[in-house]
């Protein structure tokens, strides 16, 4: 049996960042950025109106007010995306829309509420000869000049960063329609066994609802990269090297669970272990103690780590978090093997709120629920029984996994135990 830490050094040996792409901006939604960007365009781009009303010259309505109105002929009707303006000359008006350019000669907008024009759309809106208008408005009101939030080359986003939701908005305003990025690693996932039924479905003898698949492609997203759904298949060899063939090309990593300890039907192991990339090993972790990891070659010569995950349930979460997250995180760019802390779990200090058992040999990590205590952080298993990588419907319940130390026999009420905290 290998260590914790020798099976993690392992996968983390055998993944490396995905290569900085270009993506555009939807696909680059929760990526790391690998480059400042700057602004390639003024924004707002061009002069425009900020109102709904008439773009004057601001002389001409200096002494409009309620009781002294001022009339201009209307020469042209502007909405926005307008091409072509009109020429506003002294006495004249132009009917404008918010975020239209103005044209040449206004220099303010009045708002369709201060004239004797029906604010739009509908009836009695149609594009009038003249216009009275009843406030001044002096240069600039109701302007937002091109340039006034960035010019080109001022620096909008910085290296380093997730993409968030407004960022991409900023980049979009600015000019690009790509972000050079890492990009989310594409995970596929796949679960074996010949007792499984989709969710929901009902029941024959010796079949049990799958619930690998949901659990893992919701990790992966939530970790942020992007789960590939591949199903699961039957312990049939020769069904699983198809899937795993015909899809190695659209994924840049692969988990399976289920089929890698010591069965007679035990089939990730029946098909990977001969490629020779890929191997079994037993960690003295619980749950999780049967272990596959390898590297898969697509194609164009990329690897694809594989991993190969027990199939008990709460030894694919508690595998998921332990082996998985930190290796997709170094493809994405946003942890660093060489960097301990960036992929080694943040634990918080609790103190057992009950007893439980532990495996002899091995380090546990036992989903447990947080007590309220006002002086004391205190955890207790979230199922009754304690530890078992069964225990699927409790999983539910879990807000942290309590590490325990290979080598204690039993944790007792008031112990100080770390706890890994868990999406
Ligand atoms: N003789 C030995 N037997 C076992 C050992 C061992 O060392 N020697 N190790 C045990 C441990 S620890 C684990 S963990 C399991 C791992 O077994 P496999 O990875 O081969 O997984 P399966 O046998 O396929 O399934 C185990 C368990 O999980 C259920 N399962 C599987 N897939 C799913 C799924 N997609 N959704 C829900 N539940 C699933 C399956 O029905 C089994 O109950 O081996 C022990 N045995
Ligand atoms: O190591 Mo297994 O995951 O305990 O049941």
């Amino acid at each position: 049996m290998i260590t914790v830490e020798e099976h993690r050094a392992a996968v983390l040996a055998g993944v490396e960042p995905l290569p900085v792409r270009h993506l555009p901006l939807t696909d680059a939604l929760g990526c790391l950025l690998t480059e400042d960007v700057t602004a390639a365009l003024h924004v707002p781009p061009f002069d425009n109106s900020a109102m709904d009303g008439y773009a004057v010259r601001a002389d001409d309505v200096a002494t409009a007010d309620e009781d002294a109105a001022v009339d201009l002929r209307v020469v042209g009707d502007i909405p926005a995306g307008a091409a072509e303006l009109p020429d506003v000359l002294p006495g004249t008006a132009a009917r404008i829309m918010t975020g239209a350019p103005m044209p040449p000669g206004a220099d303010a907008v009045v708002p369709v509420e201060r004239t004797d024009q029906q604010a739009g759309p509908g009836e009695g809106t149609e594009l009038p000869e003249t216009v009275r208008i009843f406030a001044s408005s002096p240069a600039g009101r109701h302007i937002r000049r091109a340039g006034e939030d960035v010019a080109p080359g001022a620096v909008v986003l910085r290296a380093g960063g997730l993409v968030g939701p407004r960022d991409l908005a900023t980049a979009a305003a600015t000019g690009h329609g790509t972000l050079p990025v890492r990009p989310r690693p594409r995970v596929g996932v796949l679960t074996t066994g010949d007792e499984l039924v989709p969710p929901g479905a009902p029941l024959g003898p010796g079949q049990i609802p799958e619930s690998n698949n949901v659990l893992l492609l919701g990790l992966v997203d939530v970790l942020g990269g992007r789960a590939v759904p591949l199903g699961f298949v039957g312990d049939d060899p020769a069904e699983l090297r198809g899937l795993l063939e015909d899809n190695l090309g659209a994924v840049d990593a692969l988990i399976t669970t289920g089929g890698v300890s010591a069965g007679a039907y035990d089939v990730v192991k029946q098909v990977l272990a001969p490629l020779g990339d890929v191997s079994f090993t037993s960690v003295a972790i619980q749950p999780g103690k049967p272990q596959g990891f390898g590297v898969l070659r697509r194609d164009d010569g990329a690897g694809v780590p594989i991993f190969c995950l027990p199939g008990n349930p709460v030894s694919v979460f508690v595998s998921f978090q332990v082996f998985v997250e930190p290796a997709l995180r170094v493809m994405a760019g946003l942890a660093d093997p060489d960097v301990p802390q960036s992929v080694e779990p943040v634990l918080i200090e609790a103190r057992a709120a009950a007893g439980w058992r532990c495996p002899p040999g091995r380090r546990q990590y036992i989903p447990v629920v947080f007590d309220e205590d006002d002086e004391t952080t205190r955890v207790r298993p979230a199922s009754p029984r304690g530890s078992g990588s069964h225990l699927v419907a409790s999983l539910a319940a879990a807000e942290g996994l309590a590490v325990v130390a290979a080598g204690t026999e039993a944790v007792a009420e008031g112990d100080a135990v770390p706890v890994m905290m868990v999406p």
